[in-house]
């Protein structure tokens, strides 16, 4: 079928030529390199800011985005190598779709997806906004979060942008639906990896389970999704190396990223056992979203309020 593809390839993949420095190493004298490597304005233009991280790889713009009024984050990728550009953003929001749209168009990118970890219940998506910008762009959920969407992904499967790739991992306990966006692994990806949690892992954190009928149940799923480790790598996210970097889907603290290996360590609920693990949550005593009521149903259809007009550009 169409719309539920095991396996996303968007754009053929090109070999491009290696690189012989990083361009976004800050401490390369760009002047004192000789002219043959120099990196270009463009270059410069593309590499000089592009990570927030240590993540090594000539191929990979990365841009961390902040909402303020919900503290999300949305994450730009793209493979700066392929002469497409192929760009992806990774849970945008609606009151900044503007902004990062703009932001796609200044870095000169082509924007091939609009990527969501779940249906969001405290802020509207901006995926519907950014299509009715350019239609071109592919909404993609996963497939048991049962909201509309143009591709659906199942856990295993792998999202291309030129040479560059995520990997689909389940991280249900949040919501049925969430699934984890992994960075792939392979000579040409990035490195250290970098995981796309959603609310399912947060920073020091995780999230709230208590949007589902039987709370226990996914205060169960949350914990194993993110905890066990087994060799399902498909399932588990403290299967991932220890420096593989953990970018949320929100902070309400501050912090902007960490890694599996310090979430393993100083996680406050996640280092618990599972009966621990059961009490913390039950007891979280979280207010109800405040867009809650508004952004559920509008997520389920792309994320336009206007649900009617939605269902058309989904
Ligand atoms: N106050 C905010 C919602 C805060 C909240 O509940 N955050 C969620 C993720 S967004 S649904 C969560 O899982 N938090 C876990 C935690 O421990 O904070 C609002 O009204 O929107």
């Amino acid at each position: 079928m169409l719309n539920q593809l095991r396996l996303i390839r968007v754009v053929s993949i090109l070999s491009s030529s290696p690189r012989s420095i990083n361009i976004a190493a800050p401490s390369i004298s760009i002047n004192k390199l000789p002219s043959n490597i120099r990196p270009t304005r463009s270059q410069l233009l593309m590499g000089s800011s592009s990570y927030t991280t240590s993540s090594h790889s000539s191929k990979l713009l990365f841009r961390q985005l902040f909402e303020k009024e919900s503290s999300t984050y949305t994450y730009l990728l793209a493979d700066v190598s392929h002469p497409d550009k192929p760009a992806l953003l990774v849970d945008p929001v609606d009151k900044t779709a503007d902004r990062d749209f703009a932001l796609v168009k200044e870095l000169g990118l082509k924007l091939i997806y609009a990527i969501n970890t779940h249906v969001h219940a405290d802020h509207v998506t901006g995926t519907g906004l950014i299509k009715t910008k350019d239609p071109s762009v592919k909404s993609v959920i996963s497939k048991s979060s049962n909201a509309k969407a143009d591709l659906f992904v199942e856990p295993g499967d792998k999202i291309y942008f030129g040479d560059l790739f995520l990997e689909v991992r389940a991280t249900p306990g949040h919501t049925v639906g969430c699934v984890t966006y992994v960075t792939g692994e392979g000579p040409d990806q990035p490195q250290p990896r970098m995981a796309f949690t959603g609310d399912a892992l947060l920073i020091r954190g995780c999230g709230r389970t208590d949007f589902q009928v039987s709370c226990l149940v996914e205060v169960q799923r949350c914990f194993t999704s993110l905890c066990i480790h087994r060799q399902d790598t498909n399932k588990f996210i403290f299967t991932l190396p220890k420096d593989t970097f953990v970018y949320p889907a929100h902070d309400y603290k501050g912090f902007t990223v960490s890694t599996v290996g310090e979430e393993m360590v100083y996680n406050p609920r996640l280092t618990k056992d599972l009966e621990t693990f059961k009490g913390i949550m039950e007891n979280l005593k979280l207010a109800y979203p405040k867009m809650m009521d508004m952004a559920v149903p509008a997520n389920m259809v792309c994320g336009l309020q206007d649900v009617d007009g939605i269902a058309k550009a989904c």
